[in-house]
């Protein structure tokens, strides 16, 4: 709803009341038209100011009603009737004004805003583009260039610099709704024409068509197969080619076709998976609401390899004391430097003050003695490990929490060594550290709910995005990205080349194809990986490797590749050739290319054609149905947390919602059909064999994903 309150002689005050971000659903909408219209009534009140209940000004259209059937006012004719009022109207703009609420602060004369305030047009993260007026009255309020590049990337921004750039007429320190009413005394009488953006000429730049082209190739480079960023452009150019009333008409035409796409449904999607996420829960019933996490301000790390650099680099940008530990000098200088160099060129980037002050390195354990958590990120190795944890509980206060970043480990064979068990969760964090912001924390059966509080609660403090997850190998993302790498894999032996199957991937939306992926993080990672795990032995053949290992099919081309020292971007060749050691440019090799047609003769497998659709449903449907097989272990609380995995630390496309998602969008039934088939074909492949909650999801008519949770309980409740 919103308030209607007459303060002053002349001046009523509309407050926006919906918590937690006032979001304009159809009570909030209602409630403005009516207050408005009682304000445009009372022949005393002179000028109108917008705000919003507890400093929050708006969060936009309310995003739940988007899957309903929406009612009540329309934003447009209502941000319309604002701009067109003959009584002056001024936006008090405090905490936020997103989407909707900038449009319609900028349906408003003048804008206000506090210090802390962030604005926005976030529309373009929901499949999306601002369809209140926002295409049209930014770029007659900024130029097209600036709103291209607000518009195109749903960036929030400061109210500095929306003041800067002319969003808002005033910034002040302390409270919006007084100086908006301050300014409205100010200003009352004044002609307000001049102030109506829709009344004023296109925003109008010397080559429109050059700048929106380069927008346009901007875009597609940055998101790959999006709809929305693409209309977002040719809204904004309409309001540059054309009289308000057409823009408006064209921005309409492009919100119907985003509003209905099943892009727009999966990135909403998206947004509330992501926070359904951070409400984490176990199985034993502990979760986010009921459990206390204890401060953290001292973290210890161990080990300043490519991990532990980054790791050090998150905690001391979030403000957190870090004592870093290596074994020898040279290595600790090596991480010294490196840390170093990172944190000073973010300092300057972000122009605040060097945090270095935050960090100690040494070679000494005893300098952990007082910190309240310790990450450990040495070399991916159990035996390491474990010595690394019964020598940190000689020096560790009782109740440090110690974590360990790995990409599989089993954490309950580590807190075994431990003198407490309690105190050890996972935390998998994904390469680079500083950047990517994904967190799997990973539960152990020993791990008590407040170690995994802490664990949640700092990562958190750290930006990342974190998933609660059980411990089982590989934990989510990397236990299921096994199948689909395994799927890669075999296509190139029936006749798919590198570059055929990166580019169906790529295509589909993955920001890199799987063996550009493999490249980058350098080929020898799995090797180690799989002779660690038995799977290569020195009695295989090394000539004609076998391609079945423990009674199911193997592909032993990766090791081949490793075996000529083809390792990757870091060897100049691996699945592609690049230009030297280092490099990034993926180019296709002519040499894998018969490297590959010899390894099939040698097999007599007969290469036949492969479309992109066959990559698709094998790579995809089998890494989702492992995604079912986790979600039937409990090892995840719910679907979206896995899809969030996917999205925030695999590269999975945002607009296709994440792997369950894209699942429940292509039709269960579907799904489970194509497995089967493939099965059929690949019996030896025991992961393409349809889970057993998939055939329950199909059998109980494929429910909406929403309601997966409610079917996986009632599967561990026959089990
Ligand atoms: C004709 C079409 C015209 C306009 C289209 C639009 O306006 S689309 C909406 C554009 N707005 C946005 O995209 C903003 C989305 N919200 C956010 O970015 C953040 O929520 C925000 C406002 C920055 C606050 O962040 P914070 O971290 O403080 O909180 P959190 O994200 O956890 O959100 C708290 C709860 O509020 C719910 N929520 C937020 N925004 C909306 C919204 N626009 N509609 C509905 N609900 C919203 C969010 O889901 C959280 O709910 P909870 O149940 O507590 O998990």
């Amino acid at each position: 709803m919103a308030l209607y309150t007459r303060v002053k002689e002349s001046i009523a005050v509309i407050t926006l009341k919906n918590p937690p971000v006032n979001a304009l659903s159809t009570a909030v909408r209602r409630g403005i038209v009516e207050s408005l219209s009682q304000a445009l009534q009372d022949e005393q009140v002179k000028a109108v100011v917008f705000c919003g209940e507890n400093n929050t000004f708006c969060g936009g259209a309310d995003i739940k009603e988007f899957s309903g059937s929406m009612s009540g006012p329309p934003l447009v004719p209502m941000i319309h009737s604002i701009e067109a009022s003959e009584k002056l109207i001024v936006a008090a703009i405090e905490g936020v004004a997103l989407g909707g609420g900038l449009e319609l602060a900028l349906g408003c004369h003048y804008r206000v805003a506090d210090t802390n305030a962030r604005l926005g047009l976030p529309e373009v993260t929901l499949g999306l583009l601002p369809a209140a007026g926002g295409t049209q009255r930014l770029p007659r309020l900024i130029g097209i260039t600036a709103a291209l590049e607000l518009i195109t990337t749903g960036r929030h921004i400061s109210a500095k610099e929306a003041l800067k750039l002319g969003i808002v007429d005033q910034v002040i320190e302390g409270n919006a709704v007084l100086a908006a009413m301050a300014l409205a005394l100010s200003v009352i009488g004044q002609p307000l024409n001049a102030r109506r953006l829709s009344l004023q000429a296109p925003a109008w730049v010397p080559d429109v068509d050059y700048v929106c082209e380069a927008a346009l190739a901007r875009v597609k480079q940055r998101s790959r197969g999006a709809m929305a960023p693409v209309a977002c452009v040719q809204a904004v150019r309409a309001a540059a080619m054309l009289p308000y009333s057409k823009g408006m008409e064209k921005e309409r035409q492009l919100m119907d076709m985003l509003f209905r796409s099943s892009q727009a449904r999966a990135m909403q999607y998206a947004f509330f998976a992501q926070r359904s996420a951070g409400k984490w829960s176990l199985p034993n019933g502990a979760q986010w609401n009921n459990t206390k996490a204890r401060n953290v301000e001292r973290v210890g790390v161990i080990g300043l390899g490519t991990m532990g650099q980054g790791i050090a680099v998150s905690l001391v940008k979030a403000g957190i004391s870090v004592v870093a530990i290596e074994v020898d000098t040279k290595q600790l200088e090596l991480g010294k430097k490196a840390v170093t160099a990172m944190l000073q060129r973010y300092a300057q980037r972000q122009g605040v003050s060097s945090p270095l002050h935050l960090l100690k390195f040494t070679l000494s354990f005893h300098q952990l003695r007082d910190v309240d958590l310790v990450i450990e990120a040495v070399f991916e190795d159990m035996n390491l490990k474990k010595r690394v944890f019964s020598e940190l509980c000689k020096v560790l206060k009782e109740n440090t929490i110690i974590c360990t970043n790995t990409s599989g480990l089993n954490v309950d064979e580590l807190a075994a060594v431990t003198d407490r068990q309690h105190l050890v969760v996972g935390m998998h964090f994904f390469a680079p550290a500083h950047v990517m912001r994904l967190l799997e924390v990973v539960y152990g059966s020993g791990s008590s709910p407040e170690a995994v509080a802490i664990a949640m609660a700092l990562g958190k403090r750290m930006q990342k995005v974190c998933v609660a997850v059980g411990n089982c190998s590989g934990f989510v993302g990397n236990r299921m990205l096994k199948h689909y790498m395994d799927q890669s894999v075999y296509l190139l032996e029936e006749g798919a080349t590198p570059e055929q199957v990166d580019q169906a991937l790529e295509e589909f939306g993955f920001a890199m194809g799987i063996f550009k992926v493999a490249d980058l993080s350098g080929l020898d990672v799995g090797w180690r990986v799989r002779k660690a795990s038995g799977l290569i032995s020195p009695d295989i053949d090394p000539v004609k490797p076998s391609r079945w290992r423990f009674g199911r099919r193997y592909c032993p081309l990766p090791d081949m590749l490793c075996q000529q020292g083809r390792l990757g971007q870091k060897t100049g060749h691996g699945w592609y050739l690049y230009n030297s050691p280092g490099s990034k440019e993926a180019k296709c090799d002519p040499e894998i290319l018969k490297f590959l047609e010899d390894y099939r003769l040698k097999y007599g497998i007969i290469p036949r054609r492969i479309s992109s659709q066959e990559v698709i449903e094998r790579c995809v449907f089998s890494l989702a149905n492992e995604g079912l097989r986790i979600l039937e272990e409990g090892i995840t609380a719910g679907p979206e947390d896995i899809d969030i995995i996917y999205l925030f630390g695999y590269g999975w496309p945002r607009y296709r919602g994440g792997p369950m998602f894209y699942a429940a969008q292509v039709g269960l039934s579907v799904v489970l059909e194509k497995l089967e088939h493939y099965h059929h074909l690949q019996p030896d492949v025991p992961s393409l064999e349809p889970s057993q909650l998939l055939r329950k999801l199909v059998a109980e008519g494929s429910p909406p994903i929403q309601q997966w949770k409610s079917h996986i309980k009632n599967l561990h409740s026959q089990l």
